[in-house]
This record gives C-alpha cells, structure tokens and sequence, in this order.
C-alpha cells in the first residue's frame, strides 16, 4: 500500500463538546501535535457498507448513550449510525479486522467544516487527531404553492417530534484503499464501489482547494445540533427517494421554513452516506439560486432545516396554459447558470439537475435544490459512476457508458431545461436508455468522430446507430405560425452549445453566463416571473 496515499474527503464533524474529534485512519499523517491527542470520551464506531466497506464514526460516550437511547426509543435500529452491539457477528468480525489495522494516537489531517474547502474563514487544514478510533399534483392549499406528490405512503401521519435529547457528532471517513483503490458511491443505489485512485489527483486536488472556498459564511456547527422541537410541524410537502420534506415554523422567529427528514430506511447500515454528502454539501454552499441550509437538528431522526420556497418548477410547468415566454426562460436560465457556475468553481457537481429540483419563490427566485446525487469532483477527472441523473436531462456521454465525465454534464441538462421551459414538455422523453439516445440523435443528428473525438471508444458507442441528422431548429424556429415555441438567434445559439455532443466544446456556465443571448436588452430580472406568477394568482 502506498504509504502517502489518501482520499480525497470532506468529513462533516458535529462536536458539541468543542472537542475536535477526527477518524483514525491508516496510513494517515503521524501525530504533530500530541497535545490534541486522546479525547477521553471518544468512542470508535465503525459501521459496514454493503459492499463490506468499513465506515468509522467517532463519537463521544455522551452520545453513544444517547443514541442508544434515541435508538431504544424508536425501537428502529437504522435510525441512527450503528452502535457495535447492533452490528451483527460477521460485521464484527470485519470491523475487528478492519480495527486491527488502525493505529491509535495517530493524528490525522481532518478538514472540519469549518476548515474545509467550502469554509470562508478558514480553508487551511488543521492536524487534529484520535484515541480512538410518478407524480401526481398536491396543491397544499396554504399559500396555493403547486407541487407534485410522490410516492406518500406516510402522510397525514404525525411525525414524531418527541425523540431524545441526543446527539450526534460524527465524523466519517473510510479507511485508506490498497494502491489503486478509492471509493465511488452509486448514491441512489447506495453501493460503495472500488475505482481507481490517483495520487496526484489529490495532491492536485488539494491546490485547488484555496480558490475553490467560496466567499460565504459557513455554519458553525461546533455549538451542536437544536432539536426539532425547536420548529412546529405544518404539513407535508413531499416525499423524495431520500427525505420527507415538511413545512415547518421555527416557534422563535416564525419563520416559515421547509425541513428535510433524513430518510433512513434505505440504508441498511447506519447513517446513509448520500444524505451526509447532502448536507456537507449544502451548508457550505450559499448562493441566491442555491436553496439555502439554515442548520441541521435532531430528534431520533435528523433534519435539514431550508430555507422555504413556494414552488416547484415542474410542477408550476405543468399547470401553466401558456409556456413562459423566451424572456421568462432567460430570466430563470439566468439564475440557474448563477448558481451551476457557483457550484462549478466550487468543485461541485450537482449530477441531478431537472426542473423537479428547481425551486421558484413567489419573488421569482430561482432555486437549485436536492444535491442527493451531488459530489466534489477534481482536476485531472477520475472515474465516477454513469448512472448519475434522470434520464430526460442526462448528458450522451453518460448514456454512452463514459466514467470520466465533468461539469459538462451539468450543462446538458440547463440545456434540456431550457428547452423544457420553452416548450412546456420534456425535450427528450426518453423510457429506456437507449430509447433516449435515439431521441437525442433524432433531434440533434447521429454523431460521429469528427463532431465528438473519442465518441467511437465510448462503451456504448458499439452499437451501429442510424444516421440522423439535426432538427433541433425545427422544434424551436425564430417565428411559428403553428404554436412551437420561438427562440430567437442568440438564444438558439446558447440552446446549441448547452445541447453540444462533445463534452470538451459544450459551453460551460461561466461562457454562458457571457453569452449575447443575456446580454441584448432584456429583463429586468424577476420582474417577468413574478408577473407571471401574479397572473396565475399568486402574489409574493
Ligand atoms: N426548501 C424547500 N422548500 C420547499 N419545498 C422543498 C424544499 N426542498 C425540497 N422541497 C420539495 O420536496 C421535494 C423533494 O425534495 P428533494 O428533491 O430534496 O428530496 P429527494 O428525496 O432528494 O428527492 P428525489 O427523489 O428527487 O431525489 C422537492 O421536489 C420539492 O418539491
């Protein structure tokens, strides 16, 4: 095993004790600084991914206990990140094993929150080290917000906001890989899987670091988590594949906000790492076109409390009669580039943009929401798993098989929405993979080497493919007698490089946001929106 190599993390540490509280993990830097050494309350959790991964947490015994309790009180185990009596005896023995390798008293090189790469006041890490180691519309009816309902198998029931005083300060990592192993997760799936890991990434990685922090505040987390008795429960909103999301009123400030409930029932061992990656995620980021993360509090369960947003903008799609207008569309494109590019510089990829994770409020701002599927990415790229984003926005390249993809694949789906709020329908409807790549070669032609170098190498480029060639102008012309939607000259010229085959010449969110397209005369930014929302009724 190379003894410097490391992966590439950001581990989100909740200490209440102030004390700072890191991972053991193999082959990490040796102690500098003995002083911070052997917290005496830390206790070393691990807790086994499906694919037999090994996961630490590091916990104080205060809030071993208490999780214990949490987890009595609940009577559900996988509420909460696994204690070691609830590991069964082959994940004990694996963890035993996987323990045996850890030396104790090493120091390890741990970014905080506060000290990761998002951090504003600090992004320098710091050595600290450890002992141990299908929908359906629901109109809510309270302020007319429009939404689509998933799956809702738990509403109208109550949720319980009568869990423990507990909680939870942990800090995960994984142990170092073998020479050329790292992780990926296949977050939907939550499979852990072995790919190839490159030192001088990291090394790489980590120079990027200081002009990746963004500058905005980031969230102390340090004073613990509040309970979420602190906020009153209103109603349900919606049901993703990861949370219940709920609307809520802090009992303080009255403030109306939207609180996201960890779902844990779909993690078999303990605290599912997408939603960690979530919330590491999203408290570091603030952008006005990123949903904001107010904080993250606790019961038996945790919740992302957010910041509160009216709409969806699927939903809002899919009741309008009239499709937004180009103005309407530059004007949301706008702030979505806003925010994809502030994702981008920051190293993020978001790998789920659709028009259901775009959030409107009744002022006309535009929100990026659900970053279940987002991750870190750095320069030189790595493998990443494809089967990332929904089928309708996802970029050819994944569908083709690639695993070194980029923000590229962010710009595909803005082009897909942009497409999908001219035209008020998906602009590739797609039910299978390959069905969606045909809709793509029938509207954009078949492509080939010479528009894509490498196309020919992609696995799923085997496949002899009808030649097909480019319609797209004839689905959004400059004038329509016949109702499609119009776009002009520049704005089908962004549509174009947005919705570019090769992923090296796509246009990126930085080149867009300079595009003539914005810059003609137009909008005056939320003004249009929010007329149109006050002509559909609502008033901001
Ligand atoms: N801050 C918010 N304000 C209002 N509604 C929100 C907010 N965040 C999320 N929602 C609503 O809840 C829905 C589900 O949220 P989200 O997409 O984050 O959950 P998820 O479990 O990750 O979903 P998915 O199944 O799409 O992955 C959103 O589509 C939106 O309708």
């Amino acid at each position: 095993m190379h003894p410097e190599k490391k992966r590439k993390l950001t581990p989100i540490i909740w200490d209440r004790d102030d004390k700072e509280v890191g991972i053991s993990s193999k082959n990490r830097i040796s102690s500098k600084s003995p002083s911070l050494c052997s917290p005496p309350s830390l206790q070393k959790l691990t807790n086994i991914s499906a694919d037999g991964d090994v996961i630490m947490y590091a916990i104080t015994n205060t809030q071993l206990r208490g999780m214990q309790m949490a987890a009595g009180a609940a009577g559900n185990s996988e509420a909460l990140p696994n204690s070691p009596s609830l590991l069964s005896p082959k994940q004990c023995r694996r963890t035993n094993e996987e323990l045996g390798e850890v030396e104790d008293n090493e120091c390890i090189e741990v970014r905080h929150i506060s000290t990761s790469r998002w951090a504003l006041m600090d992004n320098s890490p710091r050595e600290i080290c450890s002992d141990n180691t299908g929908d359906t519309l629901l109109n809510t009816h309270e302020s007319g917000e429009l939404r689509r309902e998933g799956s809702d198998s738990s509403r109208g029931k109550s949720s319980s906001f009568d869990g423990q005083d507990s909680f939870m300060e942990l800090a995960t990592s994984r142990r170092d890989y073998s020479e050329n192993d790292t992780m990926e997760i296949d977050e939907k799936h939550d499979e852990v899987r072995h790919l190839d890991w490159d030192l001088e990434e990291e090394e790489e990685f980590s120079r990027f670091e200081e002009r990746a922090a963004p500058k905005s505040r980031s969230m102390n987390m340090l004073q613990g988590c509040r309970s979420v008795f602190n906020y009153e429960k209103l109603n349900k909103i919606n049901e993703g594949t990861y949370g219940v999301v709920y609307k809520a009123r802090d009992k303080e400030t009255e403030e109306i906000v939207a609180l996201k409930k960890v779902k844990m029932s779909l993690e078999r061992e303990g605290f599912p790492l997408t939603s960690l990656r979530e919330i590491n995620i999203l408290v570091s980021l603030h952008h006005p076109s990123i949903v904001d993360v107010k904080e993250v509090v606790v019961d038996k369960d945790v919740f992302m409390v957010m910041e509160y947003v009216e709409h969806e903008l699927k939903g809002l799609i899919d009741i309008m009669k009239q499709p937004f207008s180009e103005k309407e569309v530059k004007c949301l494109i706008l702030q979505l580039l806003e925010g994809v590019k502030y994702l981008h510089d920051n190293w993020v990829l978001h790998r789920d943009l659709k028009t259901s994770n775009l959030l409107l409020n009744n002022r006309g701002k535009l929100k990026i929401c659900d970053f279940g599927l987002s991750r870190q990415y750095g320069s030189p790229l790595k493998t990443y798993t494809p089967l990332v984003v929904a089928l309708w926005y996802r970029a050819p390249e994944l569908l083709l098989g690639t695993k070194h993809y980029s923000s590229a694949i962010d710009m595909w789906s803005v082009g897909c929405i942009m497409a999908e709020l001219l035209a008020k329908q998906p602009l590739f409807n797609g039910k299978s993979e390959l069905e969606q790549l045909d809709k793509i070669f029938r509207a954009l032609g078949t492509p080939n080497e010479a528009i894509w170098p490498g196309f020919s190498k992609l696995p799923g480029a085997k496949v002899k493919f009808v030649k097909q060639s480019n319609t797209l102008r004839e689905k959004f012309p400059a004038i329509s007698f016949k109702g499609s939607p119009v776009l002009s000259e520049q704005g089908f010229d962004l549509l174009s490089q947005l919705l570019t085959y090769y992923p090296e010449k796509r246009i990126t969110a930085e080149a867009a946001l300079k595009h003539s397209w914005f810059h003609k005369e137009e909008p005056s930014i939320e003004e249009l929106i929010r007329n149109r929302l006050k002509s559909m009724g609502y008033d901001g």
